[in-house]
């Protein structure tokens, strides 16, 4: 039985704006998976971080090449993808933006274009059934793949958006931290943004990326996804901060995967505080719901039960979570008649 306070996060509108897709597929779903790939030998605790446990970030690596074994075909992107939208849905998310890494796969004829085409279907597909929830693609680029590949992704990335009636909107920089170096990718970056993709980067995931962190926000991106070491308290610099904060760059923050990634100490110190408190925009995401087994609104409970969060202020925050995401302004308008709808619902 859910309680009352489960049932106000659910009933909170939320905004959903990191999530990959193979980081955020469901036990149910993995089980799906499983079942059609029973020679792979794959069990449960290879994809999944249950409660109380961390892993390095090395580790959620090789989490995700598990991952990528089990989701191999058209078929099988498409659905993980309609269940993640669904999962979304049911948790109370309105405007979900998803980002994942186009894959090709010679033994199944999995090509990038095919893999970016099957998310389009899957969303499409969840929009027929009437879902109320808004969901658009970044095309994601693995830092691991070195800059050509990440060329040939920006160019993939433009012609879907310009293709696929605003559905995908824009660019996600990911993948392990630790491998390769931003100043590789500025070309490709640069190119995406001079397009007119929006930018989403994985920036200062890990300590002592000053450098890399600055060459990145020189490209003035959209939006930073964790940004955990920007700031001087852990080896950043004044000079980072102020460059996100004179550009006013929406941070993506999420508090399980930071803390079971090992990356922040525990739930009081992750970095949420800091930005939250100076009040620069800072929108909570899950980035791996499925890896790290929460949702948004675990997420939200969680910042509220760390940081003294009222109900006024969670509302607050889903609602300017809103002004950050990629689309047009006109669906920010029509979120903002949404959450003004719904309001009375929720605080009842
Ligand atoms: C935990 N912190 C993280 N840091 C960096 N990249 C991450 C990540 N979590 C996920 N990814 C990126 O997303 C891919 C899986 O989804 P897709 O196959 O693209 O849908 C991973 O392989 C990695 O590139
Ligand atoms: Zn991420």
């Amino acid at each position: 039985m859910e309680n009352e306070a489960d049932v106000f996060y659910r009933e909170l509108p939320k905004v959903e704006l990191h999530a990959h897709l193979n980081g955020s597929v469901s036990v149910t779903t993995i089980e799906k998976l499983i079942s059609r790939k029973p020679h792979l030998n794959i069990e449960h605790g290879m994809t999944a971080i249950g409660k109380g446990q961390r892993r390095t970030l090395d580790e959620c690596s090789q989490v995700f090449k598990v991952i990528h074994q089990l989701v191999d075909t058209e078929e099988d992107i498409l659905m993980v993808a309609t269940d993640v939208i669904r999962e979304f849905a049911a948790d109370g998310v309105k405007y979900l933006e998803l980002r994942s890494t186009p894959r090709e796969e010679k033994g199944t004829g999995l090509t990038k274009k095919s893999y970016v085409e099957t998310v389009i279907k899957a969303i499409k597909q969840c929009k027929s059934e009437g879902l109320d929830i808004d969901v658009r693609f970044l095309v994601a680029i693995d830092r691991r793949n070195g800059p050509e590949v990440a060329m040939e992704t920006v160019k993939l990335a433009e012609e879907f958006m310009l293709s696929s009636d605003g559905l995908v909107l824009g660019l996600d920089l990911s993948g392990d931290p630790m491998v390769g170096h931003g100043k590789d990718l500025l070309p490709a970056l640069q190119r995406a943004k001079n397009c007119g993709l929006k930018l989403s980067l994985h920036l200062s995931e890990v300590p002592s990326q000053l450098e890399e962190s600055d060459l990145l926000l020189n490209l003035r991106p959209d939006r930073i996804g964790h940004g955990t070491f920007l700031h001087p308290e852990v080896g950043g610099s004044q000079g980072l901060v102020d460059k996100v904060v004179t550009n006013n760059i929406p941070l993506e923050l999420c508090l399980t995967s930071n803390v079971k990634g090992q990356t922040v100490p525990c739930y009081a110190k992750h970095h949420f505080k800091y930005w939250y408190q100076m009040g620069h925009p800072c929108v909570i995401c899950t980035d791996d719901k499925g890896v790290f087994s929460t949702d948004l609104s675990q997420e939200y409970q969680l910042a509220a039960s760390t940081f003294g969060l009222s109900r006024e202020d969670l509302w607050k925050l889903s609602e300017q979570a809103i002004d950050c995401i990629f689309a047009p302004d006109t669906v920010k308008q029509h979120l903002k008649q949404k959450w003004v709808a719904i309001k009375p619902q929720v605080f009842k």
